[in-house]
Parts: structure tokens; sequence; C-alpha cells
């Protein structure tokens, strides 16, 4: 029978029997084997409290809130209303941080930490917003391209758990300044030099010439604005240095364009993993640097006219060319030609156009023919506006759509072809291209790509970069000396794609905007002009004639993206805590995404599951800041501004970076918080966990009544039917309509046969048990990463935990540092520990030894303080907040962790299937996982939904 038939059939079981009925329960405890048995039989051992524990979301109200915790979010919701811009976190620390989007001193609740008679004592104070701000500005001929960096106090609460984990890891106490960079966010945003009024008032507006800068040093700490200096490059720093000292009384140090560009380039070469790409043929494909053979390469910038740079090191390069042709002649000329009112109209009319009209093609001059000796197709454009010679015709008879596209064509092979020169001059393989004359622009980087490749017979590539335009910028910002960026690693940066509400207004920048309220304002406008922004464009099929020559480029659509959504480069955060975890055997050749999403199908499949999911997450959203009208407005904002994500996605995957399943579950995640929903999932989570722990006990007592062999079994499967619950699959939510958290857990529980579909249970067991009467050595410290709250990690990975332990095995729990569906987060579980230590010695004097317990212990374990002879269990945060896990960007707590593990247990659909699943480590690893998902199933294991993976790989080389 298959397992989606078994369930069928559980669950009429549990329609049919009354488990309310006070009758059905009996005085029995034998809560394992009554899973086993559950056919209709009356279910025993729970208490009563539990039974009515049904969920409640068959109807419209999906929770139930009760007064007080209405209250208390009421009041937090105020509250970040008040002082937040984004709702942005800090990932560096488990407490939530939000930045305030102006930097004003707020001095209530201020303290002196430490000691009051100390000279200059820290001085707390926590109700400051955190922004803190500094600029750098490449002011060019066409284009001001502005970065800030806005960074967050560290907030993060040093709690006990903390103190004692820190200890016992042994990581230095130090605190975030002993890191070469400080953790922040570093924002990217453009306005036309032609509109340098509005890039002033935004400046002015988030007081971003106020931060503590001074020209030596961007943290420094000089107070104030007097004798501030802002780092700028562009000929516009020498051209406004005036009207910045007038309008803003701030001095501008010059930085030379150059330097700026190559720095800024380097910076983004070795420290962003999704970077560089190539775009050929309508297809885009990131390229990974090696950072030890970038140098020497070629970089074109392309903004209002062409610099050629022949790249060595870092600060050795020499110009090595230019051109006079680039992106101010197309706008330029264009204009003039097409009478278009922005760059992006005209660009727009290249998209329609058909230069054919314009251009002299080879087939013009041969009577139709190719000149296929040399290579040229009759199509090939033999010269660009050839035909506007021998017509007879006026400007005003030649279509603007055509006119734009010849230009276009004109100057993006122009440039192809001298770029690709010089590279042979200093035979240079690589190219990178640059400058906002690229604008993303799928046709304009496939023409240059074809020069590229034309011209050099395959030998050179085209390579592009996602921040484009903004390589001048971020190399001025990187003249603040000891910024630090030089120190920073591809883990350390996290790009986050909130929507480009806050900056966007007019054209290309308008007035930011001041805070959440207005963001939702736009969001609901967006609607609108969402449409323009997220409409997909059509991609025509590639068409070549086989000949070689100047072919029309494959990827020239009916509509041109908006720019205004800003939705192309995210926010860079700095999180200089973030480490590779160090048990990865190949952390270079490590992919943490199971499912390839640039197969369209699968791309497609999970967009709509996704789609599908949103109407019931805004639910619960909604539900879990009280359903109050500020909740909804924030609901609707969120799942417009998601969908927005999704659409953008869905026409361009690579948009953010190469595309896995993990990313799109992060970015809903994210895009949650950015709308202020910080934990969707709270009372579902909270309920969960009172009625597992509520039945806890009676299992504990029941495995200990086991053999040991029969006990490993019952542990594993006890996981693996704990992990049903997901409030992340359509599947499961629509289960949980059917029954209490119990009878869902017994009912999975039952289903728990072997054998698995992926099942190397014999193997785990025979190393943890041994064989032939010969019992190997414990593992030494075990890393259980921790997936679902309630049954999942009460019944399920808490008891196996207690088993290491048992055997002398020091456990560490990894969890979230912050919310994710319903997943249990690292604040949570001390609180979780301690109430199941209650009932459980060995938990009880593990978690003491782990420091978990440190309040719970003066209350009720007073006389059994010190006394502990326990390995530790411990609680470490992974640094993310996912329902799934890049081992590449991990907390430096859980790094620390993993040095003296032996043993890594993933559980988890998200964790262990949806990433990691391939994933190798240089220890003992055990994925255990349910899968809930039907085509997931049959992809990973040609299996079945609730199919369960039970996977065991012994360390290499043993
Ligand atoms: N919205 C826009 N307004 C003006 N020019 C744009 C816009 N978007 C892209 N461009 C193109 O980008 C070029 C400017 O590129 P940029 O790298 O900023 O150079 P610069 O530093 O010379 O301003 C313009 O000449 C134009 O071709
Ligand atoms: C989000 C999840 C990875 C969470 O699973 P978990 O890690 O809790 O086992 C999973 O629920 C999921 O893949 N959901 C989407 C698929 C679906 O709804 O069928
Ligand atoms: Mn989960």
């Amino acid at each position: 029978m298959s397992s989606v038939t078994q369930f069928a059939i559980l669950k009429l079981h549990l329609d049919q029997v009354n488990f309310r009925s006070k009758q059905l329960l009996q005085g029995g405890k034998n809560i394992v084997g009554l899973m086993a048995g559950l056919n209709g039989d009356p279910i025993l051992g729970i208490d009563d409290k539990i039974e009515d524990l049904h969920y409640k979301n068959n109807n419209n109200s999906n929770e139930v809130v009760d007064k007080e915790e209405l209250v208390g979010i009421r009041e937090e919701s105020t509250t970040c209303y008040k002082s937040n811009q984004g709702g942005e976190k800090d990932m560096a620390g488990s407490s939530i941080h939000r930045s305030g989007s102006r930097p004003q001193l707020d001095l209530s609740k201020a303290e002196i930490q430490g000691n009051s008679e100390e000279r200059d004592p820290t001085i707390l104070l926590p109700n400051q917003s955190d922004d803190i701000s500094h600029l750098a500005l490449d002011i060019g001929g066409s284009l001001i391209k502005l970065i800030y960096f806005s960074r967050h106090e560290d907030q993060s609460v040093e709690d006990k758990r903390k103190k004692t984990v820190k200890e016992r890891l042994g990581i230095s106490n130090g605190n975030r300044r002993s890191y070469p960079v400080l953790g922040g966010r570093l924002h990217f945003v453009k306005f036309e030099t032609s509109k340098l009024n509005e890039c002033l008032d935004f400046i002015s507006s988030k007081q971003l010439h106020c931060g503590r800068i001074d020209s030596h040093h961007w943290n420094s700490e000089t107070p104030g604005n007097e004798n501030a200096v802002i780092k700028a490059t562009g000929g516009g720093a020498y051209k406004f240095a005036d009207l910045f000292k007038e309008r803003l009384g701030v001095s501008i140090e010059k930085e030379d364009e150059m330097d700026c560009l190559v720095a800024g380039a380097n910076f983004l070469l070795k420290a962003i993993r999704h970077e560089a790409f190539t775009h050929m043929e309508g297809h885009k494909e990131f390229v990974q640097i090696d950072h030890n053979d970038l140098y020497p390469y070629l970089l074109v910038n392309i903004g209002s006219g062409v610099s050629i740079i022949k790249v060595d090191g870092d600060g050795k390069f020499q110009r090595v060319s230019g051109t006079n042709v680039g992106g101010g002649t197309y706008w330029g000329l264009g204009r003039l030609l097409t009478k278009c009112n922005s760059f992006d109209e005209l660009l727009e009319l290249s998209q329609r156009g058909d230069n054919g009209t314009i251009d002299m093609l080879v087939g013009d001059i041969y009577g139709g023919m190719d000149y296929s000796k040399i290579g040229l197709s009759a199509s090939t454009i033999a010269s660009s506006f050839g035909k506007a010679i021998s017509d007879k015709k006026e400007l005003e008879d030649y279509r603007p759509e055509d006119i734009s596209l010849s230009l276009l064509r004109m100057i993006s092979y122009n440039i192809g072809q001298i770029s690709y020169l010089n590279a042979l001059r200093f035979g240079l393989k690589r190219i990178f291209f640059e400058g906002f004359f690229i604008r993303g622009h799928a046709y304009t980087m496939d023409t240059i790509s074809f020069a590229v490749q034309f011209w050099s017979q395959g030998e050179a590539q085209a390579m592009f970069l996602r921040h484009e335009g903004y390589l001048g910028a971020l190399g001025a910002f990187m003249s603040y000396q000891k910024h630090g960026l030089d120190d920073l690693m591809v883990h350390h940066l996290v790009e986050r794609f909130p929507m480009g509400a806050p900056y966007t207004g007019g054209r290309i920048h308008g007035p930011p905007l001041g805070d959440l309220n207005e963001k939702i304002s736009w969001m609901e406008k967006f609607v609108q002009k969402g449409t323009e922004i997220t409409a997909p464009v059509p991609m025509a099929p590639p068409g070549t004639t086989g000949l070689g020559g100047f072919e029309v480029p494959s990827s020239r659509g009916a509509t041109l993206r908006s720019d205004a959504s800003a939705l192309n480069v995210g926010v860079l955060h700095l999180v200089p805590t973030l480490e590779v975890f160090p048990l990865l055997t190949n952390p270079k050749m490590y992919e943490p995404n199971t499912i390839d999403l640039s197969d369209h199908k699968e791309l497609e499949y999970w967009f709509t599951i996704l789609s599908e999911h949103l109407p019931d997450l805004v639910d619960k959203a909604v539900a879990s800041e009280g359903g109050i009208d500020d909740a909804k407005r924030r609901g609707d904002a969120f799942a417009r501004a998601f969908s927005a994500h999704l659409a953008r996605l869905m026409e361009e995957p690579a948009a953010y970076g190469k595309l896995g399943l993990a990313n799109l579950l992060e970015l809903r995640e994210e895009c949650l918080r950015e709308f202020q929903f910080h934990d969707a999932y709270r009372s579902i989570k909270q309920r969960e966990n009172e009625a597992s722990l509520a039945v806890l006990p009676d299992l504990l007592l029941e495995l200990d009544h086991m053999d040991e062999e029969t006990r490993l079994l019952t542990l594993i499967e006890g996981v693996l039917a704990a992990n049903i619950f997901d409030w992340g699959s359509r599947a499961c939510v629509d289960l949980y309509h059917k029954g209490t958290i119990i009878e869902i857990y017994r009912m999975s529980r039952n289903k728990m046969q072997r054998p698995w579909r992926a099942n190397d249970f014999d193997k785990f067991k025979e190393r943890m048990l041994g064989s032939e009467g010969k019992k190997p050595k414990p593992h030494k410290r075990a890393l259980l990463f921790v997936d679902n709250s309630g049954a999942d990690v009460v019944l399920g990975m808490l008891p196996l935990a207690r088993e290491l332990l048992r055997r002398g095995t020091e456990v560490v729990l990894v969890a979230n540092s912050l919310p994710a569906l319903n997943d249990v987060t690292a604040m949570e579980l001390p609180d979780i520990v301690a109430e199941a230590a209650k009932h459980c010695d060995i938990l009880r004097r593990a978690a003491e030894a782990g420091g978990l317990l440190v309040d719970a212990m003066t209350n009720t374990l007073d006389g059994l303080k010190g006394n502990s002879s326990s390995v530790p269990l411990m609680v470490v945060e992974n640094g993310c907040g996912s329902p799934c896990i890049d081992l590449r960007q991990v907390s430096s707590e859980l790094a620390a962790a993993a040095k003296n593990a032996d043993l890594v247990i993933l559980e988890g659909m998200g964790r262990a299937l949806h990433t990691n699943f391939n994933a190798r480590f240089k220890c003992e690893a055990l994925k255990l996982a349910m899968v809930k998902n039907q085509r997931l199933a049959e992809k990973l294991i040609k299996g079945n939904i609730y199919d369960c993976v039970c996977r065991y790989e012994s360390a290499p080389g043993s």
C-alpha cells in the first residue's frame, strides 16, 4: 500500500474516532506502543488538556490569540513603527535589530553600563535608533552613484546561555570591535546628475553626511558634521564641490576615478560570490572567479565615455585605452535623433526596432547574398547608418525604434571590438564590462559578448558585473581608511533584496520614504506600477545564420523592465561574524541547493507552490500580530512584495545571483521581516511546544524500558515521525485540519515502519552500538541541527540528544538565529530544554553543565548546583533565519562548536534535503527527514510523499 493511501486511511480513523471523549482515555502510558497500533484504538497516556489543543485553522480565525498576548504584540508593533525604517535585522546577534531612519539621539531608559565610577563609562541607550551612516559618491557625467553604509550598534543580548557557550567553546569574549570591520549594510542608490538637487535632498533627509566620518577614519568617533568630509570620485567631485559645501556644509575629498574603479572591481570580484557572469544569446551564467587567479584582466567601464583598464593587482593598473563613443553617445545622439525623454525610453524603443531599415547590411551590397568567403552573412551590418546616405529620406522618415536599435548595436559592437583588440594587445582572456550604459539589458550584453566572441573567435570572454555602475562609488567608499572592507571575505557578505520602495519615487529616485508606513503606501501603489516593473520580458529563440557575422542577438523583448523597482542590486549586509562551517570537506565545491532552479519546469513548480502558500502565510502572519488593521495592511504589502519578487525571478531567475530553492525560501522570510512580521508562527509554535512537552515524560519513560537497539530505532523513527510538523508544506498544513497535535504525531509515528526509502539505519546502528560484541567509542561531540518547534524538537530531537548524552557525547543543539516558519530558534530552545529537564535527570544535568538552566537552576535545582558530572548539552545559533541552511555562512558560535565535533545530524526537509543532501563532511553525518512533498520525494528518492530519509555517511577515510 502506498504511503499516501495509508495516510488517507489514517486520516479517516482520526475523523471517526472521537479522541476528545474522556471515556477513551485510560491510565496506561504506553505511547510508543500505542502509536504503533493506532488503528482506531483508544489513545492513552495523554493529558486531557492536550486533547483540547485542536488546531483551529478550519475556520477563518487561524489562531487563538489570548488577550495578554495581543497586548504584547500590539505594543511591540507600535514601537517598531516609530523607530523603524525597514525592520531589517542584524544577523550578527540573536536579538532582533531594527534600524531607524534617522540618527537622532533617544536617551530614554539610558543607563550606565559597568562601573559608573569609571572614567568614560559606557552609556547604554536601549531606545536609540541604531543607524549610523557613511557615504561615498561617484558623480559622473550622466549619473550620480551613491553608496552609504548603515550599521547597528551591537545590541545582541549577551545572555547567560551565550556566555556559557562562549566559555565552553573557547570563543574569546572580544566584542564586535575586535573584528576588522563593523557589521552593517551597504546601500546602493543612483540619481541623474542633472538632478543633483534630488541627490542632495536625499543625503540631507537621511542625514548621510552627518555620519561619524573624518577623511581618514570612516568609523572614527568625530561627532557632528563640522569638518565633515565625504569621499567622492568622478568629475562631479570637482565640479560640484562648492555646492556640497553650500548645501550640506560638507567638504568633498576627491579620489581618483581610475583608482576607485579598480578598487571597486577588485572588491566585487573577490568578495561577492555571484558577481561576474557571461551573457550570450539570452543566457546568463555566473562565473566562479578564483581569487588566486584573478589578475591580469581587462576592465571596461562604459559610462558616458569608455575607459579600458588593464588590471594587474590591487592598486596595480594602467588605463590602456578608451573611446569617446560610449553611453553618453548612445543617449545623447539617441535623444537628438528620436526625441526621447529618457534613457530607458530610448532603450525600450530599440527593442521594437529593425536596424535593417537604416543600417547598410552585407546583403544590401551583395544583392541579398552572404559574403560567405569571409564569413559574413547577408544580415551582417556592413555600415551602421549606411542606408541613410543613399536614401532620399529625412530623419522623420525613419522609425525612432530602428534608429535606436541601429545606434545601440553600433556602439555596443564598437566597444566590444575595441576592448577585444586591447585584450589581444596584452594577451588577456578575460574582459569585465561595467558602467551604467549596460543597465542590465540583455540585448546590450549579448551584443557586446557577440563582438568579443566574433573577433576573438571564441578565445576571449566578455563578462559583466551585477553591480555594474557602482564600482567607482565603491572604490571611493573603500578609500576611507580602516573601513576594513579589504579584509572581508565572501562569507561575510549577505545580499538582501528589500523592495526598492524606500528610495524610489521619480524616474530614477525621488525623495526617500520616511518609514514603514510610507513604504506600505508605496507597495499599495505597486499593484499598478508592479505590472510594469515585473512584467516578463519575452525572449526570442536564439537565431544564428551559422555563418557568424553580426547577426541580430536573440534577447530582444517587447518591454524593458522599469529600473524604478531597484530590484536588481540588493543591500549588502556585512556580517563579519559569519564563518564557513569548518566541517565541510570542500567549501569551494560546496553547493547548498539540491534543487537546481535553472531547470525551468522546476522553477515553475516551486513558484506555484510558494504562490499557493501565500494566502495561508499572510493569514498566519496577520494573526500573529493580533489581526489588527495595521497588520492586515502590512500583510497585503508583504504579499505584493513577495509576489513581485517571484514575478521578477520568474522573468530572470538569475537576477539576484544564482537561484536555488533555498534562496527563495529565505527571500520569503526576509520579505516577512521587511514588513515587520518577526515571528508569524509564534503562537502555533508555543502551542505545539506545550502539547509536546506534556507528553514527553511518558515517551522518555517508555524509551527507558527498551533495550538499546529497539531504543535507537525508536528514537530515529521518532525524529522522522515528528518532522511531520512543518507549516511550510502544503500537504501537512491540510493534514493539521484533521486532528490534534498528538493525534497527528501518533499517526505519523505509526506509519514509520521500515524500510524507509533511504535507509542507512543499520550502518548508523553499527556505528553506535557496534557489532559482534565490540563496543565502539562514543562520539565526542554531536551537532544536532534542529528543525521545527513542538513535537519535532521535543519528541524527536530532544530524546535523541538525550540518548547521545547518556552515552557520554556532548550535544550541541544548533537552531536558527531568527524565526522562519515554525522552526525553533536558539532563543526559544533554552526554555524548552529547561521545561523538559524538569522531568529528566539526564537532560537536567547536561543542560546545567551546558549553562542552559541558569535561570531555572536557582529555583528548582538549588541543591544540585555545581554537582554536575554530565557532559554538556548546549545551544548555539546557526546565524540564519531560513528553513534551509547554507553552510558557507554560519555563526561564529557554530563554527567554534564544530571544531571538536565528530558527528553532524541534520534534520528536516529544509536543512537535510533542499540543502545539504549532497554535502560532504569531514566527520560522520546523519541526515534525517520526512519528505513532505510528492515531487521532491519522486525526484530525490524515487518515492512518495511522507517517505523518510535516514542517510548515514561515515567520516571520509574511516
Ligand atoms: N536612467 C539613466 N539616465 C541616464 N543615463 C543612463 C540611465 N541609465 C543608464 N544610462 C546610461 O549610463 C550612462 C552613464 O553611465 P555611468 O556608468 O553612470 O557613467 P558616468 O559616470 O559617466 O555617469 C549614460 O551615458 C547612459 O548611457
Ligand atoms: C519549507 C520546508 C522546507 C520546511 O520543511 P522542514 O525543514 O521543516 O522539514 C518545506 O515545508 C517545504 O519544502 N515546503 C514547500 C513544499 C510544499 O508545500 O509541498
Ligand atoms: Mn522547518
